[in-house]
């Protein structure tokens, strides 16, 4: 049971099984089950038959254990096996979540001194931080606390573990695209070639970087189900593909059951580290994505969908499709739809055909930016939030003040021109172009 990022109220269930976590049409197949069976037992219908047998399981020191006898396998340290983690510090973030188990249940039994670590006791009203690896106060923090202590790595968590972000020795934080990056050239050196999918926020120098390493990069729809789901498909497809993540910091491998794992995802850049110091290797994990290009600015505006809420998923597919008409009838000279990730680097495509551009399904669309003399000046991703009525616009920028200019271009030749500005609230960009 977690409310995730949510705010405490909005509780829900998450299920999963041998096979992976239930997609939302899974989910509701069981409560409809459970709503015809309430009813029925409410007007006496129904076998009573024997009752469930409810039984109660420690899954959190199976899964610790799973969780540590992974590193200690992977690792096989030559003189320490079964405390591989002896001589390093980290320094564990859960920002009153859940994730303090993984700092005396998974780090402390396999050696490590996690002395410094924060926020380890939960408490729902988050009395320090958001827990968010995507969290600018949690990722100071951290960094201040790998600093303060010399510490060889900081780990964030999220609230319910899903997610993670890291911060590596030199204080660098490792979040967002470079978490992907890192878990891309950790997964690419044992699956080489693989498919990395991730949701379409993502930046064109993390496309390039999974091309540098041999891997191939497809873009999808924000959410990571979808992200999921994709790569589940894409293998189904007889595509490999070993790592799905979001920019969020969800992410999940082929290997631990298509899961989003942000303790599963620590442990891997663990055994990295440690890997790299009995390769001697100069460094912490940071040095692995030195060559990850990134972009100058980026920015994430929204625009609340006005009117009846009823009406808010219609009015923002109408909004999302305007903004791709505008670019194919060439009413927005200078922009240009853009292709999945694997496309763009111009090499064999991987992925199905139907993804080009991006999304087919209205949902969302991502444009370059070209100026007057053709030269790129950034990118923006427009998409209907997945929890909440706006739209969600994403700028990425390659030279500073690109941002700016691209918002300006769209206020005045896209929001107005086309009329969307009346049922969106603009004034987020406004307030931005000024
Ligand atoms: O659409 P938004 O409101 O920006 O939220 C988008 C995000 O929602 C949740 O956090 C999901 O877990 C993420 O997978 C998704 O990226």
């Amino acid at each position: 049971m977690t409310a995730s990022h949510l705010p405490y109220t909005r509780n829900g269930l998450k299920f999963f099984t041998k096979r992976g976590g239930l997609t939302s049409v899974d989910v509701e197949k069981i409560c409809n089950r459970a709503a015809q069976k309430y009813v029925a037992r409410k007007m006496g219908l129904g076998s009573r038959g024997t009752p469930p047998v409810v039984m109660r399981v420690d899954l959190m020191s199976a899964y610790s254990q799973h969780l540590r006898d992974i590193i200690k396998q992977r690792v096989a340290h030559p003189t320490h096996y079964d405390t591989p983690l002896k001589g390093f510090k980290v320094i564990v973030n859960a920002g009153n979540g859940c994730g303090g188990f993984f700092t005396w249940d998974v780090l402390e039994k396999l050696g490590a001194d996690t002395t410094g670590s924060l926020h380890l006791e939960p408490d729902g009203m988050f009395p320090n931080h958001m827990p968010n690896p995507e969290d600018a106060t949690a990722m100071s923090l951290t960094r201040d606390a790998v600093l303060a202590h010399g510490a060889d790595l900081g780990v964030v968590f999220d609230t319910d573990v899903d997610r993670s972000g890291v911060v590596d020795d030199t204080g660098a934080a490792i979040n967002g695209d470079r978490l992907i990056a890192l878990m891309s050239a950790i997964v690419l050196d044992e699956h080489p070639g693989t498919m990395v999918v991730t949701d379409a926020r993502a930046s064109d120098g993390l496309t390039r970087f999974i091309a540098s390493r041999g891997g191939h990069h497809c873009l999808y729809r924000v959410g990571y189900r979808n992200v999921i789901d994709k790569g589940v498909q894409l293998n189904n497809d007889g595509v490999e593909t070993h790592l799905m993540m979001e920019t969020t910091g969800h992410g999940a491998l082929k290997e631990n059951y298509f899961l989003d794992d942000g303790a599963y995802m620590v442990v891997k850049i663990v055994i990295e580290m440690v890997r790299m110091k009995l390769a001697e290797l100069d460094g912490g994990v940071g040095s692995l994505i030195m060559d990850l290009e990134e972009p100058a600015e980026s920015v994430l505006l929204r625009m609340n969908i006005l009117g009846e809420p009823k009406h808010a998923k219609q009015r923002g597919t109408m909004a999302v499709e305007a903004f791709k008409n505008y670019i194919q009838e060439d009413k927005l000279s200078g922009w240009v739809l853009d292709d999945c990730g694997d496309c763009s680097v111009g090499e064999g495509c991987l992925v199905d055909t139907n993804d080009h551009p991006i999304d087919v399904d209205a949902y969302m669309y991502r444009a370059k930016f070209y100026n007057e003399n053709m030269r790129p000046l950034g990118m923006v991703h427009v998409r209907q939030s997945v929890h909440n009525p706006n739209i969600a616009l994403n700028m990425q920028s390659y030279l500073p003040g690109g941002c700016k200019s691209m918002a300006r271009d769209l206020h005045e030749r896209f929001l107005l021109a086309s009329g969307v500005n009346e049922f969106l609230d603009t004034r987020e960009v406004e307030k931005f172009v000024k």
